[in-house]
């Protein structure tokens, strides 16, 4: 074995945990940094209204801080912002029980949609030390997958030889609030080009404080 380090956030073990309302798979796990991929976290109704409250909504996806169109990532993508509907707060409520954050450091829950060519490069989620956002900074992220994806389209993180394929709502989560900042930086993660098919997403951040 080798030696861990340092503390998580995330802290569950086993096979499957019970999160506020729904009990949730331990699919596999990367230990440091901690990757985990997690099971039966959407239920086929959720994946369902999710894309269907996102579809009339989504704009080519702004990048970061400045919100600039970019080359980097080519879907198109939504934010919901404040708990516009019942469904948005039962799905908050569950994945800040299983990121064990509390909610009020939720960003507002992203939908995205890549199509066929479309990807989102290797990049960080959280914010760099120069920008403004970087004061309450991202700490960890839970990409849900919303659909079967054809073909294509994994989370990859390339310093970690390891990739996650979409399945219809499995979810894969990471963390990156290291003191060690080498283990955040191997956090480095994309999507990899849809080859067939949609794939939707739903990712949500957690800040190190409060949003709100
Ligand atoms: O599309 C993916 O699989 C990764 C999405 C992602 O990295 C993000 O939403 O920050
Ligand atoms: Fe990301």
């Amino acid at each position: 074995m080798t030696k861990i380090n340092e503390q998580t956030i995330f802290h569950q073990v086993g096979n499957r945990f019970q999160s506020e309302d729904r009990e949730i798979h331990i699919i596999a796990r990367l230990e440091e940094p901690l990757v985990v991929v997690l099971g039966n976290v959407l239920s086929d109704e959720e994946c369902y209204e999710l894309i269907r409250l996102s579809k009339d909504n989504m704009h080519r996806s702004k990048i970061g801080y400045s919100r600039e169109l970019n080359d980097i990532r080519t879907s198109s993508g939504m934010f919901f912002e404040g708990n516009e509907h019942s469904i948005l707060t039962t799905i908050e409520k569950r994945v800040s029980s299983i990121m064990n954050i509390p909610v009020e450091h939720a960003e507002g829950l992203q939908v995205l949609k890549y199509t066929p060519g479309q990807e989102y490069k290797a990049h960080f989620d959280y914010f760099s030390t120069t920008s403004k956002a970087s004061e309450n900074n991202r700490i960890s992220t839970l990409v849900m997958y919303l659909n079967e994806v054809e073909q294509g389209g994994e989370t990859y993180f390339p310093e970690l030889n390891f990739s996650v394929s979409p399945k219809k709502g499995m979810a894969v989560y990471f963390e990156y609030f290291y003191s060690d900042h080498s283990l955040n930086e191997r956090t480095l993660h994309g999507g990899a080009p849809v080859i067939a098919g949609e794939k939707w997403i739903a990712t949500q951040w957690m800040r190190k404080q409060s949003m709100r």
